[in-house]
Order: C-alpha cells, then sequence, then structure tokens
C-alpha cells in the first residue's frame, strides 16, 4: 500500500467552486485554502490543475486532487488516468478517483486506473464509494484509502445528513483508512464520523461555499416573500 500522506485525525477542507458560483476562480481557492490553513485543516481537496497550482503555490499541506470531467452523473471524478496525470502534475499528493462500481468513461477497469496511477505517477489514491459493495470492491482493486463522497450521489434523492452508517460498515470491513466525505456540515456531523470510525474528515460545502450557505439561510427564513 502506497504512504496514505494525510495523517490521522485531521480535517480536510474542499476548496472547490463550479461555474455559476462567483469563487469559480483560482485565486479565490488559493485564498479558501490560506483560510483553511490557518483555521488549523490537515489538507486540501481541489479540483482541476488550475486550482490545484494555485494552492500549491499557497500552501504545503497535503492535497487531494481530483479532475471532474464529463457527465455528473455518470463517473466523472477523475474518470481516467490522464485527467489523474494532470493533477499529480499540477501538485496533488494524493488522487480521488470515482470507486463506484459503474461503467467508466474510457472502459478500464477501477484497478487498471489505480495501478497505472501506482506505477506511473507514483501517488496514493482515495476511491470516492457510493455503498459497501462499492468500498470492499476498490479496496480489492488497490485504492489505498476509501471516501464516502459518492454516497447519495448515484440514484434517487440526495439524503439531507452524511451517511454515517457507511463511515462505520467501511471502518469495521476494509483494511485501510476511511475518509468521511458528503454533506458534513456540522462540528457535531465531524464529531459522530471521528466516532464512526473515519481516520479523516472532508468538509467542503459547510466552509468553502458561502453561496450555498447563503441560500440555506434564506430558506430557513419562515413566511419569505419571493419577489
Ligand atoms: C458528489 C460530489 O461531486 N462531491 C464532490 C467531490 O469532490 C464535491 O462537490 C463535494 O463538495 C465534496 O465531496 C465535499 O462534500 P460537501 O461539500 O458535501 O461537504
Amino acid at each position: 500500500m502506497m504512504n496514505p500522506v494525510l495523517a490521522p485525525g485531521n480535517l480536510v477542507v474542499s476548496c472547490q467552486a463550479q461555474p455559476g458560483n462567483p469563487l469559480a476562480d483560482p485565486a479565490a481557492m488559493a485564498l479558501m485554502a490560506r483560510a483553511a490553513a490557518a483555521g488549523g485543516a490537515g489538507g486540501i481537496r481541489a479540483n482541476g490543475p488550475r486550482d490545484i497550482v494555485a494552492i500549491r503555490s499557497v500552501t504545503d499541506l497535503p492535497i487531494i486532487g481530483i479532475h471532474k470531467r464529463g457527465d455528473p452523473a455518470g463517473v466523472f471524478i477523475t474518470p481516467t488516468l490522464d485527467d489523474a496525470a494532470a493533477i499529480v502534475r499540477a501538485g496533488a499528493d494524493l488522487v480521488a478517483v470515482d470507486g463506484t462500481r459503474r461503467p467508466r468513461p474510457d472502459s478500464r477497469t477501477l484497478a487498471e486506473q489505480i495501478r497505472g496511477i501506482h506505477e506511473e505517477l507514483g501517488v496514493g489514491v482515495i476511491a470516492d464509494v457510493d455503498d459497501l459493495r462499492a468500498g470492499l470492491a476498490a479496496r480489492e482493486a488497490g485504492a489505498d484509502l476509501v471516501a464516502t463522497t459518492l454516497s447519495g450521489y448515484t440514484g434517487g434523492e440526495v439524503p439531507g445528513g452524511p451517511d454515517l452508517d457507511l463511515v462505520r460498515l467501511l471502518a469495521g470491513k476494509v483494511d485501510c483508512p476511511v475518509i468521511a466525505e458528503g454533506r458534513i456540515r456540522t462540528p457535531d456531523h465531524v464529531r459522530a464520523a471521528c466516532e464512526a470510525g473515519a481516520y479523516a474528515v472532508v468538509v467542503g460545502y459547510a466552509i468553502t461555499n458561502p453561496m450555498d450557505i447563503t441560500a440555506r439561510m434564506v430558506q430557513a427564513i419562515p413566511d419569505r416573500e419571493v419577489v
């Protein structure tokens, strides 16, 4: 197994902004990463070579790199080996890839992609999974860590809270570190994820997406008049 790079018991802050978000700009994501580091984050998760280059230039924290490409309804988190290569060149220390059992756009298997990342790029791999079976299969395929990132995003309605049951199940069954990620919104969620066995916890929108935070606050206003 590759060195997991990320120390245990850390909070990783996901600094990502999608098109349509005014913060979708590498300089803004670098400022987010600096703020996260100043607040005590132990790692940064970031999307795409441009953001990763900008973030690498302002922090020595471990960077979990992803490259979102293609259709968000399918395999779109670092779908190919070339996508992984681009983010490692940009400065990522670990690569996260879609670790679900869905067909991959280049028709390689997850095991082939992971082997390529290990052998050609020399970094560890996090499998972003959606359920226990995917987590076990991803570990079997060579993933160094598994994360609950895609739970709730591969069918049906997206739940309101984190999938702590999946954290617990994975932590009891896979022999590698488990990262809790996805809809972790509060310090209580962070604590519960650690108690469920998470090696590290990733928080995104609740820290780095003021558009989403604002919308939630607005939604909470009773009898809001929509103009
Ligand atoms: C499903 C998907 O595309 N997840 C993405 C993966 O990188 C990000 O959009 C999330 O923000 C990240 O996983 C952190 O989760 P949250 O923002 O809920 O704390």
